[in-house]
């Protein structure tokens, strides 16, 4: 069974990674990344310097998935330009993610990683819901627009970008209109956690996280039917570009359904917090399971090929 996909040109020993900010904030947990059975891995959304991030509590497990505010907690972008400087490539690719807090350290930052030759793939995040009085870029199209046209003229290399999720057929449209203008986009992370979700204490009669009066990003199993919809409708309307699925990963299934529905490789986010790096051994397992069922020897015989009615 050939779980290998392949990913700008480059075949994965598994079409899995980890989501961006989970088990990748320090080298300890990176390390385990690139010991696990994760085809790919990416680190945290770095800023220029180090921060804290918000108060705790700011992550709570739900029922059916997480909520959080972290509040973009990072060890600094050199902090994982050294990682990059020390990462096996020959294991696995590793994309490095970038969310600086204003335009120009996201061009500092990313001229920094072109400096540093280093083969790690660029993950703009686009889309952090929690970092009080900054809106997401991605929610504000002329904004997206100008960022990437600045970090397109700045960078010489195909990168990706993390989208939020977006819940209108029309938002789909324009924003694949703006991505397909830039060619250097070579990915599209769909998608980040649903913001600015809110869950309550029964007891208590209190909100679950500290910062923001309790509001922060809602992962798990909530958000897969949207995660779903969103790696559809980009792999629809971005057909040069390759989609990286990203929400409501628990299961084989699940890791099917997003492949299924386009995405060249599937990160897990909530359920590798809840569970650690064994969770790639154990999905890996279950999606080849499910092909045997179904026939299939590789990944390429039914990726991207959803049926509708
Ligand atoms: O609060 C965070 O650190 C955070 N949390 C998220 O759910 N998504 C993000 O992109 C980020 I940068």
């Amino acid at each position: 069974l050939d779980l290998s996909t392949f990913f700008l040109g480059r075949p994965l020993t598994a079409p899995l990674m980890n989501a961006s900010g989970v088990w990748c904030n320090v080298n300890s947990q990176l390390h385990a990344l690139a010991e696990s059975e994760a085809g790919a891995m990416v680190t945290k959304s770095c800023t220029l310097l180090r921060r804290d991030g918000n108060p705790e509590p700011r992550y709570h497990t739900l029922t059916m998935g997480s909520i959080n505010s972290m509040g973009l907690p990072n060890e600094g972008h050199q902090y994982y330009l050294d990682y990059a400087e020390r990462h096996d490539y020959e294991n696995k690719p590793l994309f490095f993610s970038v969310a600086g807090l204003t335009l120009d350290d996201n061009l500092t930052i990313v001229a920094q990683i072109q400096d540093a030759y280093t083969p790690a793939l660029l993950e703009l995040n686009l889309s952090c819901p929690n970092v009080p009085g900054k809106a997401q870029i991605a929610y504000d199209f002329d904004a997206l627009d100008v960022v990437l046209a600045e970090i397109s003229s700045a960078y010489s290399r195909p990168f990706g970008v993390k989208l939020p999720p977006y819940f209108d057929i029309a938002h789909f449209d324009e924003v694949a209109d703006i991505l397909n203008r830039y060619e250097k986009v070579n990915f599209i992370t769909c998608i980040n956690s649903i913001g600015n979700g809110l869950m309550i204490d029964m007891e208590s009669e209190t909100v679950l996280i500290k910062p923001k009066q309790g509001f922060g990003g809602i992962g798990g199993e909530y958000v897969l039917p949207t995660a779903l919809a969103n790696v559809n409708a980009f792999y629809q309307r971005c057909p040069k570009k390759s989609i990286i699925g990203c929400g409501g990963v628990n299961t084989g299934e699940h890791v099917f359904m997003h492949l299924l529905a386009g995405a060249s490789i599937v990160q897990i986010g909530t359920a590798l917090y809840e569970q650690g790096p064994e969770i790639f051994e154990r999905l890996k397992a279950e999606l080849a399971l499910i092909m045997q069922e179904k026939g299939y020897k590789t990944i390429r015989e039914f990726q991207g090929k959803l049926k509708t009615l």
